[in-house]
C-alpha cells in the first residue's frame, strides 16, 4: 500500500512539475519584443513564444518581412504585433519601448536578436567597416537593453536574452563581430549584476554556432559553398537549426531559468570546444554525417515537424537539413 501511495505521489508531482513549466499558456501574461523577428532565428523565436501564449512584438527595419511573419503567427492563433526600428538609433529604441508599453501595457521579455556582419580578413578591413559592425551589434544591443530598462524593466523587472555568436576562440575572418559579441557577453555579466536588484531583472546570452538560417543569404556564393562543406567539422557532424536556438531562448526566458543570470549559453554542438583542428588534421569528426539528429520544432504540427519549407537558408545549406533529419529526433 505504501509503495502504491509513493508511486501515486511521485506521478502526481511529476505531472505538476511538468505542467508548471511546459504548459501551453506559460507566457500568456508576457509581452515579448524580438528584434530581427522578421527573418530566420528571430522569426522562429517569435513563433515559439507565440505558441506558448506570449504577446509577441517583432521589430526590425523592413516592415514587409515583419508583416508576413505576424500574419503567419496570427493564422496559427498567436498574438503578434509589428514595429519598425533601427537598433543603432538609441532615441528611437526608447520610443519603441514606450510605444509597446503604451499599446500592450508592459514589456516583460526582450530578445536582442538583430545583428550581423560580413566576412573579411582583418588585414583587408577598413576602420569604418570595423566600426559599423561594432556599432550594429554592441551599441545596438546596449541601446535596446538601456531603452528596455528606462522604459519599463527598471521599475517592473523583466528578462533579457542577447543573441551573440560563438566566439570563444576569437572569430577569424570576422574580427569585428568577434569583438562586438565578446563585448556583449561581458556587458551581459555587468547588467546581470547591476540590474538584478531592480525587481529581479535577468540578462543572459545565447551564442549560436553555425545555424541553417536565412542569415546565410547575406554571404556570397563562395562563402556559402565553403560553409556548406564544413558541417562535419563539428563534433555533432552537423550545423544547428533555428529551432535549437529558439528552444534555448524560450528556456532562458521561462521560470525554469529563474535563477540563471549573466550566463552565455553556447548552442553550438560543442564546436567551440573543437576549434583549432582544421580539415585534414586528426580530428575529423563525422564525415559520414550526423549522429545527433536535429531538433526542428517549428513549423509545428504532427505531420510537418520535419517539413522544412519555412526555413529560408541558401539552397545548399537548406539541403543539409534533409541529411540532419534522417534519424528521428526523440525530442
Ligand atoms: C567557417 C565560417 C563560419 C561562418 C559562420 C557564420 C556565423 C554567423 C552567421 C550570421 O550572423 S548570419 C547573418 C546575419 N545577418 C547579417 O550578417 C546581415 C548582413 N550584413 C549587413 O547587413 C551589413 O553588412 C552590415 C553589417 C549591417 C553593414 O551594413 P551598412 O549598410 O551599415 O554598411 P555599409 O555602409 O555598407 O559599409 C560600412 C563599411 O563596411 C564596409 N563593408 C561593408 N560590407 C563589406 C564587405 N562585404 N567586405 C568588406 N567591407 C565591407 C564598407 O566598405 C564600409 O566601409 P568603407 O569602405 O566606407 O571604409
Ligand atoms: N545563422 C547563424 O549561423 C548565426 C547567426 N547569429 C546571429 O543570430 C542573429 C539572427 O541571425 P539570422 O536569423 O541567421 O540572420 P538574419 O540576417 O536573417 O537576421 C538578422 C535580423 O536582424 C535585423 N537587423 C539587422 N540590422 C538591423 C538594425 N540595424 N536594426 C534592426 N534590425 C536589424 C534584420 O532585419 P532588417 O534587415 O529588416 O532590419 C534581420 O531580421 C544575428 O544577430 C546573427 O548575427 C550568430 C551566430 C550564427
Amino acid at each position: 500500500m505504501n509503495i502504491l501511495w509513493a508511486y501515486y505521489v511521485t506521478c502526481k508531482y511529476h505531472v505538476v512539475a511538468y505542467n508548471s513549466i511546459f504548459k501551453k499558456d506559460l507566457f500568456k501574461d508576457e509581452v515579448v519584443l524580438v528584434t530581427g523577428g522578421g527573418t530566420g532565428i528571430g522569426r522562429c523565436i517569435a513563433h515559439e513564444m507565440a505558441s506558448l501564449g506570449a504577446t509577441v512584438v517583432i521589430a526590425a527595419r523592413k516592415l514587409d518581412q515583419l508583416t508576413a511573419v505576424a500574419e503567419e503567427i496570427r493564422k496559427l492563433g498567436g498574438k503578434c504585433d509589428t514595429m519598425q526600428i533601427n537598433i543603432r538609433d538609441a532615441a528611437k529604441a526608447l520610443e519603441l519601448i514606450e510605444n509597446i508599453v503604451a499599446k500592450h501595457g508592459k514589456l516583460t521579455c526582450l530578445v536582442n536578436n538583430a545583428g550581423g556582419q560580413f566576412m573579411s580578413p582583418a588585414s583587408m578591413l577598413s576602420t569604418k567597416g570595423f566600426a559599423t559592425v561594432v556599432d550594429l551589434n554592441l551599441n545596438g544591443t546596449f541601446n535596446m537593453c538601456k531603452a528596455a530598462f528606462d522604459g519599463y524593466m527598471g521599475e517592473h523587472g523583466g528578462s533579457i536574452v542577447n543573441i551573440v555568436a560563438e566566439c570563444r576562440n576569437g572569430f577569424p575572418r570576422m574580427v569585428h563581430t568577434g569583438a562586438a559579441r565578446s563585448g556583449i557577453i561581458n556587458m551581459t555579466k555587468t547588467l546581470a549584476v547591476e540590474w538584478g536588484p531592480f525587481n529581479g531583472i535577468r540578462v543572459n546570452c545565447v551564442a549560436p554556432g553555425t545555424i541553417v538560417s536565412s542569415g546565410m543569404k547575406n554571404y556570397p556564393d563562395n562563402v556559402v559553398d565553403m560553409i556548406a562543406g564544413n558541417d562535419w567539422l563539428s563534433p555533432t557532424g552537423r550545423f544547428g537549426t533555428e529551432s535549437e536556438i529558439a528552444a534555448s531562448v524560450v528556456f532562458l526566458l521561462s521560470p525554469a531559468a529563474a535563477y540563471i543570470n549573466g550566463v552565455n549559453l553556447a548552442v553550438d554542438g560543442g564546436s567551440s570546444l573543437s576549434k583549432g583542428f582544421p580539415e585534414g588534421q586528426d580530428l575529423a569528426f563525422n564525415p559520414e554525417g550526423s549522429l545527433m539528429p536535429a531538433y526542428v520544432g517549428w513549423p509545428e504540427g504532427k505531420d510537418n515537424v520535419h517539413n522544412l519549407k519555412h526555413v529560408d537558408a541558401p539552397q545548399k545549406i537548406n539541403d543539409l537539413l534533409n541529411k540532419y533529419k534522417k534519424k528521428k529526433s526523440k525530442l
